[in-house]
């Protein structure tokens, strides 16, 4: 489903050209479930903004669906985005002034999915993540932990083909990363292909395979 050839990221910093990503080969089968790790600054957040087609500006090659990225235009780059990934943000990104319940429906509204259907899926979601009874708050009356959850119903709600997870389970007790890391197992069994980042070592063991980046290279791919 995504293959990556000598994948290069520099940025112009204050101090001079900065080196985000290094010659990156990366293949991910349909189906797989792989968890990214590393140290703080490692690149983990740049690597998963270019695999959701959030950056564009990079060297080298990215097949996404047989599809090489870097031909499409602009319109069927985010075309693409939009009908095949969901994406986790580490910092939520949720839109204030919408509640709960239309920040999750937004992107089913954007997929066309027909009203009915799209407040069943809004629905489902939120009584899953027991947040039912907040469908009608702003994100700013939640906890950070129940803005993330909200994050990842959001993500997960037009069941993407892929689906990108920064930290999901960043801010959360450990009984509710638990449950998320249970919803991302479920969609994987079901077909999803999952790529998360993630600190948390039990968490990572959940995917198929696990890598690890340094200093914007992929060091070394576990089990
Ligand atoms: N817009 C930017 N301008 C300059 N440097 C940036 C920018 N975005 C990221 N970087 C740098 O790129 C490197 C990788 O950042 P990235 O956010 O991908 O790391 P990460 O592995 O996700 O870290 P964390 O675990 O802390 O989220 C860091 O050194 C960061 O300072």
């Amino acid at each position: 489903m995504i293959t990556l050839t000598n994948i290069n990221k520099t940025l112009r910093t204050p101090a001079g050209p900065w080196s985000v990503l290094r010659d990156i080969e990366l293949q991910i089968a349909e189906g797989e479930f792989v968890s990214i790790m590393g140290p703080s600054g490692a690149g983990k957040t740049s690597l998963l903004s270019l695999l959701g087609l959030l950056d564009s500006e990079f060297e080298g090659d990215y097949v996404l669906a047989g599809k090489s990225v870097r031909s499409l235009r602009d319109a069927e780059r985010k075309q693409l985005a939009a009908s095949a990934i969901g994406f986790v943000f580490q910092h939520y990104h949720l839109i204030d002034d919408l509640s709960v319940a239309e920040n999750i429906e937004l992107p089913l509204d954007y997929r066309g999915v027909p009203k009915a259907e799209r407040r069943a899926r809004v629905n489902e979601v939120l009584s899953e993540f027991e947040l039912a009874e907040k469908s009608r708050w702003y994100p700013r009356m939640l906890s950070g932990g129940q803005q993330q959850l909200v994050a990842v119903a959001r993500a997960i709600a037009p069941r993407p083909k892929l689906l990108l997870a920064d930290e999901p389970t960043g801010a959360l007790h450990s009984s509710q990363g638990e449950m998320i890391m249970q919803v991302l197992q479920r969609l994987n069994q079901a077909g999803t292909t999952i790529v998360q980042v993630t600190h948390h070592p039990d968490y990572a063991q959940r995917a198929g395979r696990v890598l690890q980046m340094r200093d914007g290279r992929l060091v070394a791919a576990g089990r």
